[in-house]
């Protein structure tokens, strides 16, 4: 899901805080020296308040009375409040288990270069393709609402800089696609778990400074290259405001954020946080708190109106397959069973009913699994921990993914003051854009399309895997 390019100004590093600390979480051996644009300034810390200071107890040391029967009240909520923890702290554990597998995949996902990538790749059209489209959603929706098109080509830009937030930045991919947006970029931090990943887009980005920024598929002369961040950051199961550069650009998931960052990205990563409630509030409450007032969320997600089309089908599918083996069973017109084979001692009893399977589908490239049962109507409730396994020929292998119920999202944003302007399946941004003025000859260039504004240059089956995600962009109002 990524390409490659270039640029200048790549800053000396450090990965030492204003302390002369080293920075635990960032887990990084040379990041670039503390962010000293005048207009960033760290947070101050709020004090702790009162209320917050632990309470003083009034009679110290005295020994309450209690009965019998307080005391056994006492002793059952204490079982009941271990039995919670316990199973609070196996959900956690779960969801930990999950996030390595994830990780580990990530970090394991050879970098195999542009050439391999455009040339050599079973799915370079859906490579190519899903890029274009990350391109479309960069050019339409990062800039501000007040900076003039085409400025930036004729050479005259409203000189304000747009701060750029990749949460699941993967080995940065997107740089190049950001060095070319309409309004120009003056930092970009990527956040991601898998720090191999972040090493690599680390080199990908000093590679690009080397090359002076150019590169990749936009004619126009590159401007300076932006100052880049890259931090080993979980931003589903933590905060990122423990981050120094966050304090710096600004934190605050109240509307009244005037600092922040410009645009929060979250390409192809944003899935992954709908594993439980908790994650999708901890992301969406990192996306607010990192935007200031007016900047844009933009991503794409799997699209839970095609996973809840294929599943309703499939069940509906499976139900009439189990009804009719039932009425030729009663019919007695079923196929002989198989004799039932003698079983080992202490194997077990296959007389069960089987575990209900999950819903299933796919092509040659991609494929999604259901490990158990789903909604008959394909309408995902409740809004979390609907998981899938999802394989995608050269670039993920059976990761668990979770399901992005398009409406609760949506309404869930809400409550962090995030407001929805664009949502759009892939598909549909393609009919949409494929002839703009800029965006048209992009396609052809990055080889979407054959030149002269001919087809599509994708399969049918990487179309099809292509039909499964959707692009957004919301407000922060
Ligand atoms: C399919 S890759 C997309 C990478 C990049 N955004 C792109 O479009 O090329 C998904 C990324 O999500 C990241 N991810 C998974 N869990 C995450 C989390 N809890 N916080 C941030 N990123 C996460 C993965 O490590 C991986 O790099």
């Amino acid at each position: 899901m990524s390409d490659n390019r270039s640029s200048t100004n790549a800053r000396p590093s450090s990965n030492v805080n204003h302390n002369g600390k080293r920075r635990a979480d960032e887990g990084q051996d040379d990041l670039p020296q503390p962010y000293n644009a005048s207009s960033l300034q760290p947070v101050k810390r709020r004090a702790v308040s009162p209320s917050d200071q632990p309470r003083k107890q009034k009679r110290p040391g005295a020994r309450a009375r209690i009965s019998e029967s307080q005391r056994e009240a006492i002793q059952r909520r204490q079982v009941e409040r271990d039995r919670e923890s316990a199973s609070a702290y196996e959900e956690h554990n779960s969801m930990r288990g999950n996030h390595d597998v994830v990780r580990q995949h990530y970090n394991s996902v050879p970098e195999r270069g542009r050439e391999w990538r455009t040339r050599d790749s079973k799915i370079k059209g859906l490579r190519v393709f899903n890029n274009w489209i990350k391109s479309c959603i960069i050019q339409r929706y990062s800039p501000d609402e007040d900076h003039t098109p085409g400025s930036r080509e004729a050479g005259h830009s409203s000189g304000k800089e747009l701060l750029v937030l990749d949460m699941g930045c993967g080995k940065g991919g997107d740089l190049n696609k950001w060095q070319s947006a309409p309004q120009p970029v003056q930092l970009y931090v990527g956040l991601d778990p898998a720090d191999v990943s972040i090493t690599q887009a680390r080199d990908r980005f000093r590679n690009l400074s080397s090359r002076g920024g150019r590169g990749g598929h936009h004619r126009r002369p590159p401007p300076r290259l932006f100052d880049g961040r890259f931090y080993v950051k979980d931003c589903f199961g933590e905060s990122i405001e423990s981050l120094e550069i966050i304090q710096q650009v600004g934190f605050d998931p109240s509307p009244m954020n005037r600092r922040g960052f410009d645009v929060v990205s979250m390409m192809f990563s944003m899935h992954y946080a709908f594993e439980s409630e908790t994650n999708a509030r901890n992301m969406l409450r990192n996306v607010a708190g990192a935007l200031k007032k007016g900047g844009r969320f933009i991503g794409c997600i799997p699209n839970s109106d095609v996973l809840g089309e294929h599943v309703r089908k499939w069940n509906e599918e499976h139900a009439a397959k189990k009804k009719a083996a039932e009425e030729a069973k009663a019919n007695g017109t079923a196929p002989d069973e198989e004799p039932a084979e003698e079983k080992e001692e202490g194997e077990a009893d296959d007389d069960e009913p089987p575990a209900d399977p999950g819903a299933e589908w796919g092509n040659s490239i991609y494929r999604v699994r259901f490990p158990g049962k789903t909604p008959e109507d394909g309408i995902f409730r409740p809004a979390f921990g609907w998981k899938y396994n999802f394989f995608l020929d050269e670039a993920v292998e059976e990761v668990p993914e979770y399901v992005v119920p398009w409406e609760a999202f949506r309404a869930l944003a809400e409550d962090f003051n995030l407001e929805l302007q664009f949502h759009r399946p892939f598909l549909d941004i393609w009919e949409a854009e494929k002839d703009d003025r800029e965006l048209g000859p992009l396609s052809e260039r990055m080889g979407v399309r054959e030149r002269g504004g001919g087809p599509l240059l994708i399969s049918d089956e990487e179309k099809e895997a292509a039909s499964f995600y959707l692009g957004f962009c919301f407000y922060k109002v």
